[in-house]
């Protein structure tokens, strides 16, 4: 099956040499085409060009005129809860009554309220709950997600959020990541023997996911309150021997050590960094762990942005990601992350739409398939309809900019 799109007004993100993340300055450039086109051979990028150069008509199945719309690749959401039971409206109004987050959850609220609720709810009622949730970010232009347990708490329930994780990933063409989360907060009946749940983690929750191979990547909320950095490292290197590497919510509301634990365990990403003082910003210098701010949840729950303009005039690189999530962000519409990253943090719309494609791939382990349009990878791509130019998307933060979204090469309706 051969896809033509032609006539493109501007293809962005256009990486001949694949690369697999940019850092610091580079992050300003978001490489792009004029009047090109785009021919998909199956799930994959087969070519791209400029319109001089465009195959014929008769040689392909079938064909997209995109005259005036910009192609992009499609968003790559390295950081969601977006499995998860009911709602929490009701927080919600009493954050607008003056209680904070941490009061919410102080009173049972929060995240166990959310744990409540799972435990109560079927497999296939969360299932049905989460396909929507999914369906949505899949018209709003996603095309690679990362989804957390964690709001199970048991091994019963963390087992069933996996497997609806799982099901999702075996029934949408969207990518998907799975991590465990059961290190998301304390259970009421631990809440004086976190060493006891520690080992429940450990000693039986961690086994039993590998062997249903259920998850890549293993978290923990390493948060003032929640778990410490000497109870995560053991969390990580009981992930390690499993092959689960950490992707770590870390520096939400405080800043206690967590990130120097998370690099020095390896962990692939460092998420939240509302809080980043001058010493993580020279540990994250000298690694690995891509950090990856999420925007929407500052935005909605009214806390710091993550420092990005610090961040990446040190020379780091920075990803985007949605958060998703029924406390603390209940939207995974990626096109308003990159709109509040650029209007409240001051990134660029290059360095935006860099954070939210080829970083966020990399945050998610996968970016040799998606995040940029380079030839061999994924034919995963948002077509925009008519803009005047893309910084348009970010601008008119409020508009519905895409027209279609096209997943491994398939045209979602
Ligand atoms: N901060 C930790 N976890 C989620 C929120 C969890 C919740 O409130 O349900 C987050 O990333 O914001
Ligand atoms: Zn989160």
């Amino acid at each position: 099956m051969k896809l033509l799109i032609k006539n493109i007004k501007e293809i962005l993100q256009v990486r001949e040499i694949a690369i697999s993340m940019v850092a610091g300055n580079e992050m300003k450039v978001l490489p792009k085409l004029d009047n090109a086109y785009i021919l998909i051979e199956n799930d994959l990028i087969a070519d791209y060009g400029t319109m001089d150069n465009c195959p014929t008509d008769s040689t392909v199945d079938q064909i997209i005129d995109a005259t005036g719309k910009t192609v992009l690749p499609t968003w790559v959401d390295s950081h969601t809860h977006l499995v998860y039971a009911g709602n929490r409206e009701l927080e919600f109004v009493d954050r607008i009554n003056g209680l904070s987050y941490e009061e919410i959850f102080n009173r049972g609220g929060g995240i166990l309220n959310s744990a409540k609720k799972l435990q109560e709810t079927s497999e296939e009622d969360l299932y049905e709950q989460s396909r929507k949730r999914l369906e949505e970010v899949i018209s709003q232009g996603t095309g690679a997600v990362e989804i957390k347990s964690g709001y199970g708490l048991t091994l019963e329930a963390e087992l069933k959020m996996l497997r609806v994780i799982k099901k999702l990933k075996d029934t949408y063409p969207i990518a998907i990541k799975s991590t465990f989360l059961g290190a998301h907060a304390f259970p009421t009946e631990f809440k004086d023997n976190h060493e006891g749940y520690i080992d429940l983690i450990v000693n039986e929750m961690i086994p039993a996911i590998a062997k249903e191979n259920l998850a890549e990547y293993v978290d923990a909320f390493l948060e003032t309150g929640y778990f410490s950095c000497e109870e995560t490292e053991r969390i990580m290197k009981a992930g390690q021997q499993y092959g689960l590497i950490a992707k770590v919510h870390v520096n939400q509301f405080t800043a206690i050590g967590g990130i120097e634990t998370c690099v020095k365990n390896g962990a692939l990403s460092v998420d939240h960094l509302e809080i980043v003082t001058d010493e993580d910003i020279e540990i994250l210098k000298g690694s690995k762990t891509m950090p990856v701010a999420l925007p929407t949840c500052s935005f909605f729950i009214s806390i710091p942005y993550t420092p990005a303009r610090k961040m990446i005039e040190a020379g780091l690189p920075l990803a985007l990601a949605s958060d998703s999530n029924p406390g603390t962000t209940p939207s995974g519409n990626m096109n308003f992350v990159v709109a509040t990253a650029c209007i409240k943090m001051k990134m660029t719309p290059e360095e935006a739409i860099n954070a939210a494609t080829i970083n966020g791939a990399y945050a998610m382990g996968v970016e040799k398939e998606y995040g940029s349009i380079t030839k061999g990878k994924k034919a995963s791509l948002i077509i925009t309809k008519p803009l005047h130019s893309f910084y348009e998307l970010p601008y008119a933060f409020g508009t519905n900019h895409i027209d279609q979204v096209i997943l491994n090469g398939q045209i979602q309706k």
